[in-house]
This record gives C-alpha cells, sequence and structure tokens, in this order.
C-alpha cells in the first residue's frame, strides 16, 4: 500500500480511471474519497456549484489557492476557454507533485500552471514573475486563517478589477467567520451564499461568492 493518502488517490486514479478523461479522473477521486478514504477535496455536491459559477464567469484569467492532489484544477481546466490562464497555488511540494501528475494523466497540464509554494509569498510576485494583470475567478480553498490575509493581499497587490469572482469553499465547515464578516461587510463586495455540505460528508457547509465592485 503506497504510504501516504494522496498518493493512493493518485495510484488508484492511475489503475481505475481513463487517461485524457477528465471527468472520468474527478468521478474516480470521488469514488476513491467515498467508499475508501475521505479526502479534502472540494467533492462533487460542491464541485457542482463551483462548475456553474466557473461557467457563468467564462473566466480568462483564474487563479486557484490550494491545488491539493488536483481534483478542483481538473474540474475548473475542463470547463475553460481555449488560451485561458490558470495559475494553481500549493505550499506542499508533496501534494504539488501529486497534482502535476494528476494534471498530466488527465491530459489538462498544458491547460494549468502549478506554483509551489505559499501563497503569501507568491500572491506579491504574480505581476512581475508570471506577467499576470488582474483575475477573473479566484477560487479560495487552502487554509481558512489565509482567506482574509490573502484577499487583502490580492486587493493591495491590484490583483482584483470590477467583477472578479472570488469563490471561497468550507465558510461553514470548518468555517471561515472572519472572511464571511469582511467580505459580507465590505462595500467593495456583493456575497451570494450557496449552502451545501462537507465533501464526502452530510455534515454542512457552503461555498460564499464574493464578487469585487472595483
Ligand atoms: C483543501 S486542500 C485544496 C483542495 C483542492 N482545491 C481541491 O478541491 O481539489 C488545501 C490545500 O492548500 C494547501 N495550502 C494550505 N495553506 C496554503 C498556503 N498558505 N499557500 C498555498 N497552499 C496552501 C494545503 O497544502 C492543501 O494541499
Ligand atoms: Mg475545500
Amino acid at each position: 500500500m503506497a504510504q501516504i493518502k494522496e498518493q493512493r488517490i493518485l495510484d488508484y486514479v492511475l489503475q481505475n480511471a481513463i487517461k485524457g478523461n477528465p471527468q472520468n479522473i474527478v468521478d474516480a477521486i470521488d469514488k476513491y474519497c467515498s467508499e475508501m478514504e475521505w479526502a479534502m477535496n472540494v467533492g462533487n455536491e460542491k464541485g457542482l456549484i463551483l462548475d456553474k459559477i466557473v461557467s457563468e464567469t467564462n473566466p480568462a484569467t483564474v487563479l486557484e489557492l490550494g491545488t491539493y492532489c488536483g481534483y478542483s484544477g481538473v474540474r475548473i481546466a475542463q470547463l475553460l476557454k481555449p488560451g485561458a490562464c490558470f495559475l494553481t497555488i500549493e505550499k506542499n511540494p508533496v501534494h504539488a507533485a501529486i497534482a502535476k501528475q494528476m494534471f498530466e494523466f488527465a491530459g489538462v497540464k498544458e491547460k494549468i500552471q502549478i506554483l509551489e509554494g505559499s501563497s503569501e509569498e507568491i500572491i506579491p510576485k504574480l505581476k512581475s514573475k508570471y506577467k499576470v494583470n488582474t483575475f477573473d475567478f479566484i477560487f479560495i480553498d487552502h487554509w481558512s486563517d489565509r482567506y482574509v490575509p490573502d484577499t487583502k493581499l490580492l486587493e493591495e497587490c491590484g490583483l482584483l478589477k470590477k467583477g472578479s469572482v472570488l469563490l471561497a469553499d468550507n465558510v461553514v465547515y470548518p468555517g471561515a467567520p472572519d472572511f464571511l464578516q469582511y467580505v459580507r461587510n465590505c462595500v467593495r463586495y456583493e456575497c451570494t451564499n450557496y449552502p451545501s455540505h462537507l465533501e464526502y460528508s452530510d455534515k454542512e457547509d457552503a461555498l460564499e461568492k464574493a464578487v469585487f465592485k472595483g
């Protein structure tokens, strides 16, 4: 048995899913994580909400905070229009290496760039080092104590523009009360809550969409 859960998830996908078929890979991860071992992918119930918001936004530039095994990355990548820029930040090198293989197997590696390091170090370099201007869509799904500081960092670094969509996961479970308080009370954001459940569980959770008004 592979030593860590994330490697076991990847091995399951490599052995059971169809190479180059992103939806089949997403389904295989969901099957493994609902039947064998729980893991912190956004999962299918919230994933369908994520898909809907990505499709509605139709972003040309996307940032993800927290890549993990690449589950949400594969979901988002398959919805992007040709030529879209998709950067995903992951501070754990083991997770980044697993995600890299997941993206290769899914056939989406040309569509996603993994930036290995912590969000707080990488966000300030996005304009100069990665030639990004602003993001149309940002999926916030790392550790919830970074949701508010990283949102403020994105604002300070000029990475948000009128209409930029922030979508934060796990705002009820484990919970991000300070993030909800910040975006809901700030006149620069218009917020919508999407009640759902924690991945592979019946615990209540939700996604929060916060649209930057400029
Ligand atoms: C909940 S998982 C991401 C799940 C992924 N978005 C999905 O749905 O498939 C959170 C990930 O964020 C990473 N992480 C935590 N804090 C971070 C930070 N400050 N910068 C970058 N990555 C971070 C963790 O190592 C972990 O892999
Ligand atoms: Mg999450």
